[in-house]
């Protein structure tokens, strides 16, 4: 029985696809899969029994990936089952950014006792007027599956979109309009835009790409979105911004103590991600991924080993091994198969930086002798017998 346990919610659409081989446990420990949103796992002891973790959701920044790959824990997320549920939310922020809406919904709330409300609005209507988003310049960084939805949803609105993503996938350059106007420096996005929304993941390059020396790159008045991660933009040095006026609101859907209270910030509770289309396909595809792992040895859509996948093994024997990515493994592994009279008749080794993952198919029975031999190898972290 595969021990299954889930650190957040999980919509039941998802779980539902489990069989009868898995079953559900509150316990960390004795879990061989985990499934996992927001959860904060830096902390967490990993045990031996834990194959493999799937963030159903796409920023992995709450997950430790090396630790994980150093203990042979491979971890999942889910590329653009999210994305239309943030690129609506961006939509929306822009738009609330844009005019006051949310002042005059709260206008009506404080005067929906006035029997004259219909009349007396014609004269409050003016202190929440705004400005429309057609014809304005949209800033994207970071062209992934969401900010390639947002700048693609952009052009349709009107808005002159500017893109700038260094590693774009091919497949994320086809995904684009020809309308996106692909820029080759942040700083092009900072000085032309109107708008500026960041969807890149969390990392050394992005951390507080937003601060004070970019911001004075800004326009006078530009509104920035960020619904990627708090810690994108530099909290001091915006509420300077937003202070002086230089930024004009800040939408974000990350909030914190010091955001929160800060001047013209719209902010909303982390909720991206959370409708239930989303919910309903970031569970179907981590579950999906976590069985075919389990069952097959395939990694998909892993974000700290490689992709290798080789198919439904139709031989005698599937074993997969987690590796250190160093010379001569191949060599070794396929040297212990063959000391204990065995027949590789499949096999596939990829790597991703440090880590790699070996598939091998046999003709015969794995036996403890040979998975006790490959896990002697040095370089070794882990070897599992699929079948
Ligand atoms: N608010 C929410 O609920 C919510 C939901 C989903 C994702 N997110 C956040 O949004 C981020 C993006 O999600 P996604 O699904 O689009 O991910 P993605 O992996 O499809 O896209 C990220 C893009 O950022 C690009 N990138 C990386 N470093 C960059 C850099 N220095 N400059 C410019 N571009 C860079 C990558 O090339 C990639 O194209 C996630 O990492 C996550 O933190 C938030
Ligand atoms: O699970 C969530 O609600 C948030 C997901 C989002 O932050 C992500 O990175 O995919």
């Amino acid at each position: 029985m595969v021990k299954v346990n889930c650190l957040n919610p999980i919509s039941k659409v998802g779980t539902s696809k489990f069989t009868d081989n898995y079953e559900f446990t509150d316990n960390f420990e004795e879990a061989n899969a985990v499934l996992v949103r927001s959860a904060a796992m830096h902390d967490m002891e990993l045990s031996d029994n834990l194959l493999a973790v799937a963030r159903a959701g796409a920023g992995v920044n709450n997950i430790p990936l090396d630790k994980c790959a150093e203990k042979g824990v491979v971890v999942f997320n889910t590329p653009g089952a999210n994305a239309n549920g943030v690129k609506e939310l961006v939509l929306c922020g822009m738009l609330l950014a844009s005019r006051d809406i949310i002042g005059g919904n709260k206008w009506v709330e404080n005067n929906k006792e006035d029997e004259n409300i219909n009349k007396t609005m014609e004269k409050a209507k003016k202190n929440f007027a705004g400005n429309e988003i057609m014809g304005k310049k949209l800033g994207v960084i970071g062209l992934g599956a969401i900010g390639s939805l947002i700048a693609n949803a952009a052009t349709e609105l009107g808005m002159e979109v500017y893109g700038y993503d260094p590693f774009i996938s091919v497949d994320g350059a086809w995904r684009l309009s020809s309308e996106v106007k692909h820029v080759n420096t942040r700083e092009e996005i900072y000085k032309e835009c109107d708008f500026i929304t960041v969807h890149t993941p969390l990392l050394d390059d992005t951390r507080e790409m937003i601060n004070k020396d970019t911001i004075a790159m800004m326009k006078d008045g530009v509104v920035i979105l960020n619904f990627a991660r708090d810690l994108l933009v530099c909290d001091d040095d915006m509420i300077a911004a937003l202070e002086s006026g230089k930024v004009k609101r800040y939408v974000t859907d990350f909030p914190n103590a010091k955001i929160a209270k800060a001047k013209n910030v719209i902010a909303t509770p982390h909720l991206g991600a959370s409708t239930e289309e989303s919910e309903d396909n970031c569970a179907v595809m981590a579950v999906k991924e976590l069985k075919d792992f389990i069952e097959n040895g395939n990694i998909i859509n892993s974000v700290n080993y490689p992709k290798c996948d080789l198919g439904v093994c139709d031989k005698v024997t599937r074993i997969t091994i987690c590796h250190k990515n160093i010379p001569n493994m191949i060599g070794q592994l396929s040297s212990a198969v063959a000391a204990e009279g065995m027949n590789i008749s499949d096999m596939v080794d990829k790597s991703r930086g440090d880590y790699a993952y070996t598939i091998m198919d046999l003709d015969s029975k794995a036996t403890a002798e040979l998975v006790e031999k490959i896990e002697a190898i040095e370089g070794v972290i882990k070897v599992r017998i699929v079948k």
